[in-house]
Parts: C-alpha cells; sequence; structure tokens
C-alpha cells in the first residue's frame, strides 16, 4: 500500500465559550505546539473551533474524514459528564471501530500525575475509514500528558488503516513499529 506522504492533521477544539469568543481557545494551540514539536515527517495541519453539541461535532468530523481526507483528528474538550459534554456520544457515531485502549492509558497518565478528576473524563480513540480520531480532554494542560501516554501508537496505526505516513523525534517519542 502506498501511503501518502504529507499526513492530513486536523485539531477540534469543542468549547460552547471558546467557539463564542468568551475565552482564547488554548486548547487547539497547544495541540499544535505539540504536533510541531513531535512529527518530523512532513504535516499539514488545520485547526477548527466549534461548539459543544452531538449532532454538530460528528457533522465536523464526518467532514473531515470523509471530504477533507484528513488522517488523524485531534479533537479536545466535551469528554467530561456535565450535559453538553457529547464527544464521546458523537465519536460512536461516526466511527466504525473503538480503540479503547487510547482512552485507558490517556486516563492513567492523568491519574499518575495526581488529576483526581481525569477519572471524569471518557477519553477514547476510533477509527472511520482511514482516519484515526483521538479524544482529548479540554483542559490545555491535559494536551501534552495525554498525547505524551499514546502518541507511540499513532504512527503505526495510521499505517494499518491505509492513513498518511507519520515519523517522530525518537527524542520525545519512539514510534512503535513492528519489524517486518
Ligand atoms: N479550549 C480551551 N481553551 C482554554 N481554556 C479551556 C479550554 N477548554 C477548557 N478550558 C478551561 O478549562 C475549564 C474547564 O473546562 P471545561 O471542559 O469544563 O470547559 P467548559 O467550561 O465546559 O467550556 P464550555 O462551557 O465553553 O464548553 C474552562 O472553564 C476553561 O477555563
Ligand atoms: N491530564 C488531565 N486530564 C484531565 C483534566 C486535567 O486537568 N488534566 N481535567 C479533568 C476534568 S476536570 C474533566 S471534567 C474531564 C473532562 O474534561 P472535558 O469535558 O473538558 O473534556 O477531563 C479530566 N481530565
Amino acid at each position: 500500500m502506498t501511503q501518502r506522504q504529507t499526513a492530513r492533521i486536523a485539531i477540534v477544539t469543542v468549547s460552547d465559550r471558546a467557539s463564542r469568543g468568551e475565552y482564547e481557545d488554548r486548547g487547539g494551540p497547544a495541540a499544535e505546539a505539540w504536533l510541531r514539536e513531535v512529527v518530523t515527517s512532513p504535516v499539514e495541519i488545520a485547526r477548527h473551533i466549534i461548539p459543544d453539541g452531538r449532532e454538530g461535532v460528528a457533522a465536523t468530523l464526518r467532514r473531515l474524514a470523509e471530504g477533507e481526507g484528513t488522517d488523524l483528528i485531534l479533537v479536545t474538550g466535551g469528554t467530561g459528564p456535565a450535559p453538553r459534554d457529547e464527544t464521546p456520544e458523537a465519536l460512536a457515531g461516526v466511527i466504525e471501530k473503538e480503540l479503547p485502549g487510547f482512552g485507558e492509558e490517556m486516563r492513567r497518565a492523568s491519574l499518575a500525575e495526581g488529576v483526581p478528576t481525569a477519572i471524569l473524563s471518557r477519553q477514547t480513540a476510533g477509527i472511520r475509514g482511514a482516519c484515526l480520531m483521538i479524544l482529548l480532554p479540554g483542559k490545555p494542560a491535559a494536551i501534552a500528558t495525554c498525547l505524551d501516554a499514546v502518541f507511540a501508537a499513532v504512527p503505526y496505526c495510521l499505517d494499518l488503516i491505509g492513513a498518511g505516513r507519520i515519523e517522530t523525534n525518537p527524542a520525545r517519542i519512539t514510534a512503535f513499529r513492528p519489524k517486518g
């Protein structure tokens, strides 16, 4: 399978208030800065800010995966238990396969850092076609913790689903790719 050599990555901030401009989105920029530090292969990164809500989030994820051929979508926000937190429900309506290990590992890393409220986050990941979608909590400080915890598995996952190729800086993240 020939992989696209420039991976398309979308970062989606899900927040009612950030989408209304009531506060400045710091999660999207934090995720982009993390990617630019860690990913060494060519990437196109697009950022989006949308309100909470199942239908709108699902429509955005579908459009990015299908319409725009995005290889990797990082979503930040709306994973908690509050009534408007419906990002996991939106994801569930869009993906074909869930990868629960991503959420388990992100929660484990956050709890190990001494963030007891990490147990409230319903983080997970899933695949639609050749697109991997990963849900992160909304707190900007959580972005690096959670990406550090799971990103080693991302390049090989993209290989397996026929998405674009990603290489990482081994000084930051050593990508897990079985030899052979
Ligand atoms: N994208 C973001 N940029 C900056 N700060 C954020 C962002 N998301 C969350 N926060 C901060 O974390 C706090 C709690 O996060 P939480 O996910 O509960 O946001 P929220 O208050 O539900 O956002 P909203 O109501 O706008 O959807 C927020 O009040 C805000 O201070
Ligand atoms: N690493 C880390 N994980 C975290 C947090 C955090 O500050 N750091 N906040 C928690 C809180 S307070 C909530 S309510 C859930 C869900 O947040 P979300 O609704 O913004 O996605 O993520 C949790 N996970």
